[in-house]
């Protein structure tokens, strides 16, 4: 887990004890005591394995998925409807395990003809120098030259009537015998991939039988012999899949080499781990983890400097083992499992594991948020970007990005020689990442816009820069709250109807301060923020592209039929700082309160770009309270403005009421927002609301567009990418989103 963890542990003392399992731990332990004086504890070895994989399909959200024609496919686990399942570990030979709960499992069966079988055969056979070499040379092979199909005793046909087709293996290695031929008239590839269809088959075969026979649904196969060869997969996938009509489905795991490990670890007392939940656990994908290829390389890593030079090498290191792999959509032949595999296809990468490694943090304060319609089906993601053309565009995009945003970041640390070198290893990090992510998209788990959004902002924190917008964000607070008091006498001269609608419009106006969109921040060289604004509130025309506000209205203030509806308490997810905070969102946030409504301002833990954070809100809060008795009696109230810095008694009252408003976190650090994982405090806050605004592009579109809660929602945002208005709403650059959606 956290590497802070192992280092308070301090020096060795001598009594130190790790906890091991595999041949490993007998084959070595006498030289750790001896040279190290650490322990090694052994823990049997099924054990730890079962134990991993509970482990990982409990915590890990994007754990278990299906390699079927070259595609993977993320299976969403239900923590409670885990169990019973069969675990199918491929070493040298085979064991088959049906697992009924944590440490309740049973052998059930296994076979000899294992990873060993094929890698044995294939020494023998094609004079391999190793099982990666053996691997890669079937990646190249084509089986039809050894393999008897059903077409070559059938003459070509389908043997239609009990349902195989002519290119069905009817016997491994079978041409052999009627031929006249000799060992050395075979291509090594040949044998080798005859070799791993007629293994793999045969263990998908015996694990679904036994599936069968235990009448279980799910099958997860590990071990060394798959380590994450696409075509292995696909193999077993394919055997799965033929021997139980599409009945079974074979499952694969993405921390595949770590069972054992992790289930070593496990074994620990008071690791704490033991009622773990989903929604607390967070993955992230630190360059400073000091793992390649599953080994860790050196000493936990200290401080900053030593994780740059350490991730400068790691880089190199990525380089060269990236470089080989092509850059076209995953995939192996597309073709039923029984065609040759393509050489164009994922190539073989023995260490794939090299990036994939997470660190798994416990968070327990994140819940999900409460209101979400159906938490079990809810997709945060709109943009899925294992669709290789999105993943390509979104890669250029950020790649573009990169330039701008790492002279923000280097200013903000003041320009010196260690925020620039700092600004270096960013980039290259996070190029690294992008690399890694083009290549295979699947290897952080299933791969989002948002995910991509995210991890752009862990990787800046990373190399400690803390809030590259800073100064933005101040400039554009100050400039909007000057023209905050203008904007209050215009919206106060107004009636309700055109008040509501101003209001709306406003919202969508200011959106357009967005410093993650290439089109915006173009523009802002055009004029001031008040320009800018201004023009972008001219242009509001509606019909907008996606237009519910007269079902909004009609909620709001009633109709000739209907009453209108009083909310009790709004949740309002604040996007930008500047005039999208100050000129957008706190506005209609006083029009609720007006209203009687209660208001949650909801804005991000961390820095995201320029999203306003929680900690920064209050402050703005209290300037604009300070041309506003709606906002500063409504903050009082909810305890907002502590030290109520103006002086309240000298002036009068614009209303009595005095509904609380009040700022909680989101639990989150980035522009899009996962409602799986919310804070704490914004998972109590929304227990009595009735009303959900959300903001902006990141978390009503990029994330959310799709999302049913089980109350009324107000999604708003302007449309600051060609490709995403193109794509989502069928219109253009700066269009506008207006969706309401009645509680389900
Ligand atoms: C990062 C963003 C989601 C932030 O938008 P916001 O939520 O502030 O409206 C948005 O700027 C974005 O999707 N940018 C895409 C890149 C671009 O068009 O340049
Ligand atoms: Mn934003």
């Amino acid at each position: 887990m956290d590497s802070q963890h192992w280092q308070s542990e301090g020096p060795n003392t001598g009594n130190t004890v790790i906890k091991a399992t595999g041949g490993g731990a007998h084959k070595y332990a006498d030289l750790f005591k001896e040279r190290l004086g650490i322990s090694i504890e052994k823990e049997d070895e099924m054990d730890c394995l079962v134990a991993g994989a509970n482990f990982l399909l409990k915590a890990i959200r994007h754990e278990a998925f299906t390699h079927m024609e070259g595609q993977k496919g993320f299976v969403q686990i239900d923590q409670n409807d885990l169990f019973p399942y069969l675990l199918v570990n491929i070493g040298s030979g085979v064991s088959i395990i049906k697992v009924d709960g944590d440490g309740q499992f049973e052998r059930v069966s296994g076979t000899n003809v294992g990873g060993g079988t094929y890698w044995g055969l294939g020494r023998l056979l094609t004079k391999c120098k190793s099982f990666d070499e053996l691997l890669e040379l079937s990646q190249r092979g084509d089986n039809r030259t050894i393999d008897m199909l059903v077409g070559d005793i059938y003459g070509g046909m389908d043997y239609s009537k009990i349902g195989l087709s002519a290119s069905t293996i009817a016997s491994s290695f079978g041409k052999a015998i009627s031929e006249n031929k000799e060992l050395e008239d075979y291509r090594p590839e040949d044998i080798s991939l005859s070799l791993l269809r007629m293994i793999s088959y045969n263990i998908g075969q015996i694990s679904y039988l036994n599936a069968l026979r235990f009448g279980l649904k799910r099958i997860f196969f590990g071990g060394f012999f798959i380590r994450g060869h696409a075509y292995t997969m696909d193999t077993i996938s394919f055997a799965v899949q033929f021997w139980s009509k599409g009945q079974a489905q074979a499952m694969f795991l993405r921390h595949e080499g770590f069972l054992g490990a992790l289930g070593a670890f496990m074994s620990y007392e008071k690791h704490g781990l033991d009622d773990l939940m989903v929604h607390q656990l967070v993955e992230r994908f630190p360059m400073g983890a000091p793992y390649i290829g599953g080994n860790v390389r050196g000493p936990p890593l200290g401080d900053l400097n030593e994780k740059i030079s350490w991730m400068e090498k790691f880089v190199m290191k990525g380089t060269e083992i990236t470089a080989p792999v092509p850059m076209s959509p995953p995939g192996t032949t597309g073709l039923g499992g029984f065609e040759v595999p393509s050489s164009k296809g994922d190539a073989l990468r023995p260490d794939a594991s090299n990036l994939n490694v997470g660190v798994l943090h416990l968070v327990p304060s994140l819940e999900v948020f409460p209101l979400l319609a159906d938490p079990k089906t809810y997709e945060p993601n709109t943009i899925d970007l294992s669709d290789h053309g999105e993943l390509e565009y979104w890669f250029t995009v950020l790649s573009e990005h990169m330039p701008g945003l790492v002279d923000r970041a280097v200013a903000s640390e003041g320009g010196t020689d260690d925020a620039k070198r700092r600004g270096d290893a960013f980039a290259r990090a996070f190029s690294a990442h992008l690399t890694r992510l083009m290549e295979e998209p699947a290897a952080y788990g299933k791969l989002g816009l948002a995910n991509l959004l995210e991890l752009r902002e862990e990787c800046l924190r990373e190399f400690h820069f803390l809030d590259a917008y800073r100064s933005i964000k101040q400039r554009e607070n100050e400039a909007s709250l000057a023209v905050l008091p203008d904007l209050l006498l215009e919206l106060d001269s107004m009636d309700e109807e055109t008040r509501l609608l101003t209001l709306i419009e406003g919202v969508l106006a200011a959106n357009i301060f967005d410093w993650g969109s290439r089109a915006c921040v173009d523009l802002y060289h055009k004029g001031t923020i008040i320009e800018i604004y201004r023009m972008s509130r001219n242009k509001m025309q509606r019909p907008w592209r996606v237009d519910d506000f007269d079902i909004f209205k009609e909620r709001m203030l009633g109709s000739a039929e209907k009453k209108p509806h009083s909310y009790k308490r709004a949740l309002l997810f604040v996007d930008n700082s500047g005039a999208d905070i100050v000129l957008g969102m706190l506005p209609l946030a006083r029009e609720l309160l007006r209203r009687g409504t209660e208001v949650v301002l909801v804005a991000n833990s961390l820095p995201a770009l320029n999203d306003v954070t929680a900690l920064e809100l209050p402050d703005i809060v209290a300037e604009a309270a300070k041309h506003c008795d709606i906002l500063r009696g409504a903050a009082e109230a909810g305890c907002l403005l502590v030290d109520a810095m103006i002086n309240i008694q000298d002036s009068p009252r614009e209303s009595s009421l005095s509904v609380p408003l009040m700022v909680v976190e989101n639990g989150c650090g980035s522009p899009c927002i996962d409602l799986r994982q919310v804070s704490s405090e914004l998972a109590a806050a929304a227990k009595d609301a009735d009303l959900i605004i959300l903001e902006g592009m990141g978390r009503a579109l990029h994330t959310n567009f799709n999302a049913k809660f089980k109350c009324d929602a107000l999604k708003l945002a302007m449309v600051k990418n060609q490709r995403l208005a193109a794509k989502l709403i069928n219109g253009n650059l700066y269009d506008c989103v207006c969706r309401f959606e009645a509680a389900n």
